[in-house]
């Protein structure tokens, strides 16, 4: 055996005889306490299960003790109380077993906000001698006894006694868990909920998308369907296919990565108009910026129909019959029509700028993943998510810019003055790009950067500093 592997087999002897030596009782014997208590088992703790009825509960490797509570209590400094809240008046009666010990709470609610007060600041308050620690809550019974922890292996830790918690989240890391420490026992109520609500961050993104998609729909039927209909008596229904499809995502996939970049420029002119960056943004603009990440994948997929929908249209019946018919009425009319140069370069280009923007979109994404954003430092992060994010959203908006052509400006385009869905697409992207454009100039770039390094306009501290330094700018 090498020498590396005989330090390792050395080492993880030396782990689990460390934790073989501390023991670690679980109360109540249901579906969490046995998972948690056989898991920490095989990670070389010795576990000690207090119950109800101990002789009743089968169902434990060979070496688990189960015992009532009170005695299982005196066993272990440590106890972790898989038992739901309801159920934890019993331990009032304890009070003097566990007087000093570390209770860890693993409990979780039906509803967000059941309770005024958290669950371990409920346990806390029944048992006041011993030191509470909120933990595990986030992982489910059936994850740790199937060891697929890949989803939920980040465990939120929080608690007042730093020891305890430390204690807590070696327990974390040995059973193959992420403790992550969320600060004293007030962020309990935050943890409790937190397995409760569903994909947070991508409810008003999702929203967003689905409103978006129906103004679309109802807008291109309107305009593609609807009025040819009326006005020309032409059955242009089966545009719901793929013509309306194209309209609607690609329209999508440019707003929302506008949308991505636009907290940014209304956080900066925020900041530069209090002169600090200081002030907290309102809830709705801090919301919006932590659900940036999830705005541009959901961009990301749309793109993504729209390339797919886009490389068949080549293949499509009315595509191949329009192109045919024009061929035969050159024939008929013995007219051909001249090779545009000027066409052949704008129909390239924006082709060409929809695949460069769609490539830097793709590696926006990729960037997101966290084994790759986990392997750049933050300002590699920034340069990519911000600096290529506007080069993606100007490539982007060129590509659209210039599939339109001079088309934009001809009444012929309006059709019951409703102009085509691509020249609504270009609303928020160009807005965004000018003010950007504004925002870089050095007439705000300076005051912003001074700002974003601390810099405030009416603090004290800045002013005495300015008077110091002589400097009257003020
Ligand atoms: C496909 C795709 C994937 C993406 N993945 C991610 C991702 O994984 N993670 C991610 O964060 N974004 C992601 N984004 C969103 C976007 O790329 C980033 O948020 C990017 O950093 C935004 O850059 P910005 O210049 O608009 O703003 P930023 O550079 O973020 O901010 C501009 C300035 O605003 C201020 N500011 C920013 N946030 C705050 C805040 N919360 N409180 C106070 N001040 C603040 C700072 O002073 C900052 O300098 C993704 C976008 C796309 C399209
Ligand atoms: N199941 C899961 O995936 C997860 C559960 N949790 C939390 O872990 C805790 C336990 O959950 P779970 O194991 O699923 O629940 P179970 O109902 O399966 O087990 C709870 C255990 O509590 C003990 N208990 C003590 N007093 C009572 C009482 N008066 N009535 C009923 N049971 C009592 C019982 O053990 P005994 O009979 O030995 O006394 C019982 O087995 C809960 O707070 C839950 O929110 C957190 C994350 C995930
Ligand atoms: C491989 C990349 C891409 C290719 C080949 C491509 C190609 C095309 C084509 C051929 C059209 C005209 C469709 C039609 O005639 O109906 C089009 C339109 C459009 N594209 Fe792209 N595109 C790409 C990427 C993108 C990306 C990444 C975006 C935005 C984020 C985008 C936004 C748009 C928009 C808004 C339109 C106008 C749709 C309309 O209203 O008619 N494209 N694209
Ligand atoms: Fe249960």
């Amino acid at each position: 055996m090498g020498k590396s592997s005989l330090k390792e087999t050395s080492f993880a002897m030396n782990m689990n005889s460390v934790h073989s030596r501390e023991t670690v009782c679980v109360f109540g014997t249901g579906d969490f306490g046995r998972s948690l208590g056989n898991k920490m088992f095989q990670c070389g703790y010795s576990v000690v299960f207090g119950s109800r009825n101990p002789e009743l509960s089968g169902l434990h490797p060979k070496g688990i003790e189960v015992l009532s509570y009170k005695e299982a209590a005196q066993r272990s400094d440590l106890i972790i109380i898989a038992i739901h809240r309801e159920h934890y008046n019993f331990l009032i009666e304890l009070a003097e077993e566990l007087q000093g010990k570390i209770l860890v709470d693993i409990s979780n609610n039906l509803k967000i906000n059941q309770y005024p007060e958290s669950n371990a600041e409920y346990l806390a308050e029944l048992v006041p001698g011993a030191k509470i620690v909120k933990a595990f809550n986030t992982i489910s019974a059936w994850a740790l006894q199937s060891g697929t922890l890949d989803a939920s292996r980040q465990a939120f830790v929080c608690g007042d006694d730093k020891e305890s918690k430390q204690r807590v989240m070696d327990i974390g890391r040995t059973i193959g868990l992420t403790p992550m420490d969320q600060g004293s026992l007030k962020a309990a109520k935050e943890i409790e909920n937190y397995p409760l609500q569903l994909f947070p961050m991508w409810k008003f993104p999702l929203y967003l998308s689905a409103a978006l998609c129906v103004f679309y729909f109802v807008y291109c039927l309107l305009r593609e369907v609807i009025y040819p209909y009326i006005q020309e008596e032409k059955d242009n229904t089966f545009f719901l296919a793929i013509s309306i499809p194209n309209r609607i995502f690609p329209g999508l996939a440019l707003n929302l990565l506008a949308l991505v970049y636009l907290p940014g420029i209304i956080a900066a002119i925020l900041q530069l108009y209090r002169g600090t960056k200081y002030s907290r943004f309102p809830n709705w603009l801090d919301h919006w910026m932590l659900c940036r990440k999830q705005l541009g994948l959901v961009a990301l997929a749309f793109a993504f129909l729209h390339v797919m929908y886009t490389l068949v249209i080549p293949i499509r019946h009315y595509v191949r019959w329009k192109w045919s018919s024009r061929i035969i009425n050159q024939i008929k009319t013995n007219k051909t029509d001249p090779f545009n140069t000027t066409t052949a370069w704008l129909s390239d280009s924006y082709v060409a700028l929809g695949i460069l923007g769609f490539f830097l979109f793709v590696l926006l994404g990729i960037t997101s993943l966290p084994s790759v954003s986990n392997t750049v430092n933050w300002r590699e992060f920034r340069f990519v998510q911000s600096k290529l994010g506007y080069l993606t959203l100007i490539l982007c908006t060129a590509h659209t810019l210039v599939f339109g052509g001079k088309r934009f400006l001809s009444p012929s385009i309006l059709r019951w003055y409703l102009p085509s869905i691509y020249v609504l697409s270009l609303i928020i992207p160009c807005t965004v790009l000018v003010l950007k454009f504004i925002l870089v100039m050095p007439c705000f770039d300076r005051p912003l950067t001074r700002i974003r390094q601390g810099w405030e306009r009416n603090s004290k501290v800045s002013k005495k500093a300015q008077l110091g330094s002589g400097n009257n700018e003020v």
